[in-house]
């Protein structure tokens, strides 16, 4: 399979230094450009943080003072000092614990804040690529985008202030605070520090490592998922389920193998860390010890000391079962980031011509065609000259270029060489919203969405009142069946009782267009596997769409092509015949044998 191996490539694939700085200034200028809406209540939360931690911390070096300086008093009968100590103590207990609920509230918030801003675009962007990204960009890599990515970025905003600044902070403060208490007990621990960083090393390494094949993992399923149930009338007929369980259930024990050897390296790694957590306590309480005993060290600075080297490994630890976290988060960001990067081929022009209406007149100058740059000419130079009105048959072979000059009129692609005009404009100079006005192309599938009948109909023309969306359908001769659906128009397309069969589904396609009722209209028409009577009703709602517009038909059917006023014969990419039907036949070319097939498998 080719889209999962797309998708390993490209968790996988070792990126060039140039690459890896290019990815992570993209990440940095999106993430600049999230907070900035958000950046007063960002700077509200680092302050919330610094001055929480600082309460926190402060515990106890409150405690130290206590024992040593206001125990005596106490004894002597003068409570003042401890009471002092102790309300000291809580008050800041109460100012670290609200100002943490604060910040990580406010920290969640911004964070949601952000992630609706990137849902939004990530999704208006993929929304606007042209045919050639999502031809390129499978759509199992798209829905990752949408889904397990965001949810990384979610998971690493969610916690990410509180656990990577609140614990870092927490971790400075305490060793600043551990050194100028004893400098001594500092240096111990410090040392003790050694093995403590060398485990962590070996954790993110591993870990890093593991989470990568978790990923992939991941994003192989969700490709494997997608393209299954995508593709799943393709799998039925074909008989390819059992394969595909297969699969399947290979992919799914590959994900929890992964997913196991993860967890088993984190429950080697934590134990360990707290292991070394309790032998710092024990060596700092012994060196300490000796330090009260020589009499350099008070016994309440000693309690505060124990405290903090327990402290001081709490953060390693959740730092580092943070650090996948903060791996696939980035890791999102920076996939995020490359999409948004893409430039579409086909851009919207700056300063476009107006053209509200058109006369439907097309013009082909010398256009020749490549869908990549280094690709094969799929379109030899052709110039091609349709005055409007006209109805164009192309036939040709399959994959002889018909779509592709039907492409290049509705602008999903821009000619690579030459130009394609509409009313002697170049298409690229025209804004999109005119030439969805002007040109609209109906597709094979004749895609519905969800929705009512009614609201197929209507985006033809957002807006239209359903008077004329009932006339457009009326147009074309869909009503009859239309109203004998359970609700009529309101029939839910997706509901039990509102399917419809594909015949009807093109009806409703050519009654969108209808209502659209642009100048050009371009059918790639695929009813040959309509039934007879399906067929005749398709026939005439086509007849009667066409109307007056010029059109570009690509005929699997005779009977679509000879009510043409003109046929081209496309043949290796270039139009080798061009007349009328009937001149083209007497003529006795490629097309005199296409008529002769289609008459004897009739
Ligand atoms: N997205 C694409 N990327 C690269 N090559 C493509 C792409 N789409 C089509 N082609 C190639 O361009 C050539 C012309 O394809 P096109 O779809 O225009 O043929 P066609 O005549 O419409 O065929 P059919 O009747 O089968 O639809 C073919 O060789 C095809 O392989």
């Amino acid at each position: 399979m080719s889209a999962p191996a797309r998708e390993e490539d490209e968790e996988q694939r070792v990126l060039s230094h140039e690459e890896n700085r290019q990815a992570r200034s993209r990440s940095l200028a999106l993430l600049r450009e999230l907070l900035h809406p958000v950046r007063g209540q960002f700077a509200a939360m680092s302050v919330m943080v610094v001055i929480a931690q600082l309460a926190v911390v402060a515990g106890p070096a409150i405690i130290a003072w206590g024992i040593d300086n206001a125990l005596q008093p106490m004894v002597q009968g003068n409570p003042a000092p401890a009471l002092g100590a102790a309300a000291l103590h809580l008050g800041c207990a109460i100012v670290g614990g609200v100002l943490t609920f604060g910040y990580v509230r406010q920290g969640t918030a911004v964070g949601e804040q952000m992630l609706l801003s990137l849902r939004r675009k990530v999704f208006r962007f993929t929304q606007k690529q042209d045919l050639e990204f999502h031809e390129r960009y499978t759509s199992g890599r798209m829905v990752s985008r949408q889904t397990s990515d965001m949810e990384a970025l979610r998971e690493l905003v969610d916690s990410g202030v509180d656990i990577l600044v609140g614990s870092t902070l927490s971790m400075v403060f305490t060793v600043v605070l551990l050194v100028s208490m004893d400098w001594v007990t500092g240096v111990v621990m410090l040392v003790m520090l050694i093995p403590g960083v060398m485990l962590t090393s070996w954790f993110q390494k591993r870990s890093r490592e593991q989470y990568r094949q978790i990923r992939t993992h991941s994003a192989r399923l969700i490709v494997h998922f997608v393209e299954a149930m995508g593709g799943i009338r393709a799998v039925q007929a074909f008989r390819k389920e059992a394969r595909n369980e297969k699969e399947f259930d290979s992919l799914a024990q590959d994900y929890r193998d992964a997913s196991l050897a993860s967890t088993m390296t984190f429950g080697i790694y934590q134990p360990s860390l707290r292991i070394l957590a309790n032998t710092t306590i024990a060596v700092v309480l012994l060196v300490g010890g000796f330090r009260v005993l020589g009499g350099h060290l008070e016994v309440g600075a000693l309690v505060a000391l124990a405290l903090y080297s327990r402290r001081f490994f709490q953060p390693i630890d959740q730092l580092a079962s943070f650090y996948n976290t903060l791996q696939s988060g980035l890791s999102a960001l920076e996939k995020i980031a490359t999409l948004l990067a893409e430039s579409p081929s086909v851009k919207e022009s700056e300063q476009p011509t107006p053209m509200p209406s058109s006369s439907g007149r097309i013009d082909f100058e010398d256009v020749s065609f490549r869908y990549t740059a280094d690709g094969p000419t799929v379109l030899k130079p052709l110039d091609l000259h349709i005055p409007p009105g006209q109805t164009v048959a192309l036939v040709g072979q399959t994959g002889a270029g018909k779509s592709t000059i039907a492409k290049l009129i509705s602008r999903f692609y821009d000619a690579s060489e030459g130009d394609v005009l509409l009313d002697g404009v170049d298409l690229r100079d025209i804004s999109m919203q005119d030439l969805t006005r002007n040109i609209v192309m109906v597709t094979q599938e004749a895609y519905l969405f969800s929705g009512t009948v009614a609201d197929n109909i209507e985006l033809g023309r957002p807006g239209a009142p359903r008077e004329e969306i009932e006339q457009a359908a009326r147009a074309i001769g869909a009503d009859e069946f239309i109203e004998n659906l359970p609700d009529g128009y309101d029939t839910d397309v997706n509901k039990r009782g509102g399917r419809v069969s594909a015949g009807q589904r093109q009806l409703i396609s050519f009654a969108r267009a209808f209502l659209a009722d642009p100048r050009v209209l371009i059918l790639d028409e695929a009813t040959s596997s309509l039934d007879i009577p399906s067929e005749r009703m398709v026939q005439e709602g086509l007849t009667k769409l066409l109307g007056e517009r010029t059109a570009l038909i690509i005929a699997h059917r005779l009977s679509t092509v000879m009510i043409a006023d003109r046929v081209l014969v496309v043949h290796g990419g270039e139009v080798v015949e061009d007349g009328s039907p009937t001149d083209l036949v007497a003529e006795g070319g490629r097309f005199a044998a296409l008529y002769q097939a289609w008459q004897e498998s009739m």
